[in-house]
């Protein structure tokens, strides 16, 4: 396990050191760093099978890691996961919902799990379901929704206790671009409130419009990471992000394709 040299500063959003996952022979995130300030909209990109779902569960405490710690705003996600789950909203590719429940129900059932009063919960779906476009199906089961709505009733779940910290694993897939801005707003609006986002992606423009950082992973390392700014260093975030990555895989195309 790590070093516990020094605590990390509770003003972080969230700390990660040196946090690692092997599956079998395959190490899917290996021995990671990163800080996201608070009050930062911070993307994570990387190719297919990187380690970004890998990280961002060990991050949320749904995962153990085989070594290395996350602190959320200073709370230990193993020693002190009550507190640490408190604060944070989580969205994670795949994560398990309740799909026999409606999606006005399982927005609910997310908010009394968080042990919120049941009249500010009560308050709060219709606000959430209007803001994600959900209201003609609130009382449709998840499990007949399509895939953008089940994406957005599951954000909804995870912002009902308004967190200090939301960390959502590919937010804006499958979702329309009315809904995918309408989000955007909401999010900016509460990074400028002081909350924290990270968001996973693989739509480098999306990433580079909407955060001010960026972590850059590749085979479960992390290339590059910073403020957006720093780690582009005035190119696109897509030229960035093919370099570094085509330079770590030294990737070929196919010579026999072509007529
Ligand atoms: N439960 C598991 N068992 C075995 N291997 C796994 C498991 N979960 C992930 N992996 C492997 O770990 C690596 C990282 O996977 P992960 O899902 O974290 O990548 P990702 O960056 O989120 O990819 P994508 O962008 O395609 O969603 C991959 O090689 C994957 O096959």
């Amino acid at each position: 396990m790590l070093e516990n040299a020094s605590l990390p500063d509770p003003d972080h959003a969230v700390v990660i050191r040196s946090l690692g996952k092997q599956f079998g022979e395959k190490i899917a995130v290996n021995g990671i760093n990163l800080t996201i300030p608070a009050g930062s909209f911070y993307g994570v990109v990387g190719p297919n099978g990187a380690g970004k779902t890998t990280a961002m569960s060990m991050m949320t405490g749904l995962l153990r890691p085989d070594h290395g710690q996350v602190w959320m705003h200073g709370f230990n996600m193993w020693e002190s996961p009550h507190e640490a789950k408190g604060i944070l909203g989580v969205l994670v590719d795949g994560a398990v919902t309740f799909p026999r429940l409606t999606g006005a129900q399982l927005i609910t059932y997310s908010g009394l799990l968080r042990g919120m009063d049941a009249d500010v919960v009560a308050q709060r779906v219709p606000d959430l379901l209007r803001v994600m476009d959900l209201e003609e199906s609130a009382n449709k089961m998840v499990a007949d929704y399509s895939a953008g709505m089940t994406k957005k009733v599951a954000l909804a779940a995870a912002m009902i206790h308004s967190p200090k910290v939301l960390i959502l694993d590919e937010p804006f897939e499958a979702v329309d671009p009315v809904s995918s801005s309408r989000i955007r707003n909401i999010l900016n609006e509460y990074v400028q409130s002081g909350g924290t986002v990270m968001i996973s992606s693989h739509v480098m423009d999306l990433v580079e419009r909407t955060c001010d950082h960026v972590a850059v992973i590749d085979k479960g390392e992390v290339l590059a990471s910073g403020p957006m700014t720093e780690v582009t260093d005035g190119a696109s975030l897509e030229d960035r992000f093919v370099g570094m990555v085509s330079s770590h895989d030294g990737g070929e195309g196919l010579s026999w394709f072509h007529t």
